[in-house]
This record gives structure tokens, sequence and C-alpha cells, in this order.
């Protein structure tokens, strides 16, 4: 990939954050280490506490000495990376406060200008609004927000209005950092360069689809944000729907992000509704209690620092997604994630169908399925699992189900998968929002997790318990069996 010819200036708010030092200059030094960064690029940390350029670069190296590897840790590019970085101190909500920011900007004038907003989306609108009122922005400007934008439609929408009071769609790329994992983009790839699988990905060919994203982590002293959040906010409303959408959407005319967007939007449009009767059947709501992890035991999530004893929030969700569209009328899609799982293990399953007529031994029927994992993370790959005739001469035409496998890690000529972050930010610096989630999307996710949290929220019974280490409550697994499946795990 060659160097982009234009520069910008990166200008992250909330520098001093989790998300700033964990991830992002962790990033920015893995592009400059790729040669992605023109050399004229400027990283400006903007933060509010009073501090110089000096002690901030420092705080940047401590940081990427704790994320970054120390085989990846090159001194020269290290000092090369550092001497883009620059410190202002502002305080967000104050207009007066990005005086300093604009004499910084105003340094070059021409530039592109991209406003990352590693904060609380609450104050969104506020920055927006300072950075036009002080003349931070130029004709070149974007904006990139974190998720979650909102708590529901109704607060996403006030935050998505307020930032488009100063900013049009196409400046504004929204992050779900799914989006910029090499595997969820090679779901484009898969699908639609092989004509294998662009002509059985449909209802007539697909019994149906598992999508799991478990983790083995709980809530790691977030119980403050998490307990507000929940499992459907935090992981489905955004990146299970966003998996959903790329394994489900028709394929786009072309490449741009509009044409894969409109897609992902139908796709999201077509959710069948989960009405307060199917909650018993198609969704399954769990909280962890103490367990055993990889040997060692683990709270529960109410034992967790901080617990509120009144919380109903949910560690797990389970649902069975329909998708009223000709494509995939009949198919469930079969949706899982939760905190305190026994791996951390993201994949989505497609079963095809059995043969129509089948003229092997009637006990092996049960064999007769074609499989394709499709492995997120860890050991990112596909597997194809098909049936061979097992060899040998006194094995008569016994079959045997095989897998082909396709390890990334050791089948590209650059063993090293790069970070999401690395992806989105490389993205946003080239202009191309394909990678983004526009506003009409975040809306009917929102519409469609809205009206399932709703009959939720006037359940007064709590969450179903599962032990932490464990694959969620029992009722998630007796939710596939009455359709005669199971989790892939299972099988
Ligand atoms: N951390 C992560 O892994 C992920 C984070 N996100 C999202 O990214 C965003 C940032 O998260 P995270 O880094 O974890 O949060 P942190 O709380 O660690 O960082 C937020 C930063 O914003 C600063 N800030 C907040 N209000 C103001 C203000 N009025 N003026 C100046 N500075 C302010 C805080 O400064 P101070 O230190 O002075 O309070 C802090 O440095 C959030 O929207 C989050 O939901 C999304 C996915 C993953
Ligand atoms: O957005 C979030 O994602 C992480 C999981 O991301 P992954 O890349 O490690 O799979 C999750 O732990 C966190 O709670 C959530 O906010």
């Amino acid at each position: 990939m060659s160097i982009p010819n234009t520069s910008s200036d990166i200008v992250i708010f909330g520098a001093m954050g989790d998300l700033a030092q964990r991830k992002l200059f962790a990033s920015l030094y893995q592009l400059e280490r790729a040669g992605l960064l023109s050399q004229e690029t400027r990283i400006i940390g903007v933060a509010r506490h009073e501090e110089d350029t000096a002690s901030f670069t420092h705080t940047c190296e401590e940081s990427l000495q704790k994320y970054i590897k120390a085989d990846e840790l090159e001194p020269e590019i290290l000092a090369r990376f550092l001497d883009k970085v620059e410190y202002c101190a502002v305080n967000f909500t104050e207009t007066e406060s990005y005086q300093n920011l604009k004499a910084i900007l105003d340094q070059s004038a021409e530039r592109a200008r991209i406003f990352y907003y590693a904060t609380p989306a609450s104050i969104y609108g506020s920055i927006s609004r300072n950075l036009t009122r002080s003349g931070c922005t130029n004709t070149n400007s974007c904006v990139v927000l974190e998720k979650p934008i909102g708590h529901n439609l109704q607060s996403s929408n006030e935050v998505n209005d307020q930032v488009a009071e100063y900013f049009d769609e196409t400046q504004i790329y929204r992050i779900d950092h799914y989006l910029g994992k090499e595997t969820v983009q090679n779901l484009i790839a898969l699908r639609f360069a092989n004509p294998l699988f662009g002509s059985q990905w449909n209802q007539s060919h697909i019994s149906h689809v598992e999508i799991t994203v478990a983790e083995k982590v709980g809530i790691e002293g977030r119980w403050g944000y998490f307990d507000k959040a929940g499992q459907m906010r935090d992981m489905v409303q955004n990146h299970l729907l966003q998996l959903l959408c790329l394994t489900a959407m028709d394929p786009p005319d072309d490449l741009s992000a509009d044409m894969i967007r409109n897609e992902k939007v139908k796709v999201l449009k077509a959710l069948r509704p989960i009405t307060l009767e199917m909650c018993n059947t198609h969704v399954v709501r769990g909280r962890y209690t103490k367990g055993v992890l990889e040997g060692n035991p683990v709270p529960g999530y109410m034992e967790e620092e901080g617990a509120n004893p009144d919380s109903k929030t949910e560690t797990f969700v389970a649902i069975k997604a329909e998708i009223n569209n000709w494509r995939w009328a009949g198919v469930p899609f079969y949706l899982r994630t939760g905190k305190r799982m026994p791996e951390k293990l993201s994949q989505i399953t497609v079963h095809f169908k059995p043969q129509p007529h089948f003229i092997f031994d009637e006990s092996q029927r049960h064999l007769a399925q074609n499989k394709l994992v499709i492995r997120l993370q860890p050991e990112e790959g596909i597997s194809l699992q098909i049936l061979n005739k097992d060899h040998g001469l006194n094995k008569g035409m016994r079959l045997r189900s095989e897998s082909l496998n396709l390890n990334f890690s050791q089948s590209s000529e650059q063993s090293r998968i790069p970070d999401a972050y690395e992806r989105l930010l490389l993205e946003v610096i080239q202009g191309n929002q394909y990678l983004f989630v526009r506003r009409d999307e975040v809306e009917h996710a929102w519409n469609w997790c809205d009206q399932l949290m709703g009959h939720w929220a006037n359940d007064t019974k709590p969450p179903q318990p599962y032990s932490a280490g464990s694959w969620g409550p029992k009722a998630s697994d007796l939710m596939l069996i009455k359709d005669g499946n199971s989790w892939h795990e299972d099988q």
C-alpha cells in the first residue's frame, strides 16, 4: 500500500483516556511503522489536564511500551512517531478554551483535520459546537465517533442531531471496531468473490446460521458503565448486528460505502421484530454467577466491585433472529454473546441443508451436512466441513466428516494481522467511509433492540444464571435443541 499523499492533523479528544492510550496511539504507531503516515502528519492529543508536549509524549511512550510487542517497537520508528505528537489542554465544553488548539491547527490551515472523539458520547455535541464556533474546523474536516452512541434510539438521535448541526453525514465516521477486523472484512471477499458461496447463500441451501461472540473477560472494573448498558447495548446493538448484516446482505452493486450500507440497512429493516410472546421462545437473557475460568475461581457479576444488588443487567444474550425477506425466509440466525465464557471466540457458522435424497447408510444421515465456520478471532481463518469416503478396503462406502482449513496467519504473506483500529484509522485518513456505520444503520439497529429491551424493562425476573466459565444458561442450548439444532461447539 502506498503512503497517503495527503497529510492530516489528527486531533484526539480524550487523549489521556483508556481507548486513546491503549488503542489509538498504538494503532497510529503501527501505521507509522508500516510507512502509512505521511511525513507531515501531526497527532494532537487533547485533554483537560494542564501538561506540556514533552510529558504527554512521555506518557504515550510508556503506553506504547506496554501495548506494543517489544520486537515491534523499533527505536528509530518510535522516535519518528513521537516527533509527530503534540499536546493541547482544552476543556471540551468551553468554547474559549479551544483557542490554543486553533493556533496549532492554523499552522497548517489547508490540511485535512480529523477530530477523534474518544470521550463519552454525551459531550460529542458540545465538542462539535465548540470546534466550529472557535474556528478549529476547515472545509476538509471530519469527526470520528466512538460507540455507544446513546442508550436507545431516542438518545442516539439526540447525539446524532447535535453532531449533524455542524458536520454532514459524509464527514462523520461512526466506529464499530468489528468492521475494522480483517476477518470481518473478509466476509465480503468470501461471499462476493467466490461463485461457490455466492450461488448457495440463501434459504434454498442454508438451514441456519450461528453468530457467536464469546468473551472470557468479565466487567474488568467497568461496572458503572456496563450495568447501564448490558450485553445487548454493549455488543448486540452494534457488533453482532453488523456481523449479521454482512452475513445476510445482498450483494452491493460495488464496494462504495453507500452501496454496502444500503444493503446493510435493508437487512436491519427486514429483521422480524421480537414481540413479548417471542421473548420465551426466541430470547435468552443471562447473568454470570461465580465459577471457574482456566482453573481459577472468578466472582459472579453481582459480586464484582461496585455491584448494585437491584441490578437486572444481562451479561449474556442469545437470540433467534429472523429476516423477513426472500433470501432468508425460514432461516434462523442464532446470535449469542456473553462475558465470562470459557474462551474468547468470535465465529460465524453457516449450516448448509442436507442433500435432498440420501443414498448412503441411514445411520450416517446425521453427518450429511456441510458447515462453513468463519473464525473471526482468535486463530483467524475459515474451515469448511465436508464429507469424504472413509479410505480403506474394509470400509465400504462409509462417510467421514473432514475439514478443509485455511488459517489466515499461515496462509498470508504477512503473518501479523493488523488491529481493527489500525485499519479504521487508515480508512479515515484516506477518506473511505465503507467501514463506518451510517446514521440510518444505527437507528434501525436501535429500533430493533429497543423493542426487545422494552419487554425486559417490564420483566421483574432477573436474567437466568450461568456459571462463569460456561457457555451460558441451559435455556440457550434448549432454544436450539427445540429446532433440532445445537451450538457449533456442542457438535
Ligand atoms: N476503552 C475502550 O476499550 C473502548 C471505549 N469506547 C468508547 O470510547 C470513548 C472513550 O472511552 P475510554 O477511553 O474508555 O474512556 P475514559 O474515561 O478512559 O477516557 C475519556 C477521556 O475523556 C476525557 N473527558 C471527558 N469529559 C471531558 C471534558 N469535559 N473535558 C475534557 N476532557 C474530558 C476524560 O478526561 P479526564 O481523564 O480528565 O476525566 C478522559 O481522558 C467512550 O465513548 C467509550 O464508550 C468504545 C469501545 C472500546
Ligand atoms: O465494544 C466492545 O468490545 C469488546 C470486545 O471487543 P473484542 O475486539 O475484544 O472482541 C467488549 O469487551 C467491550 O465490552 C465492548 O464495549
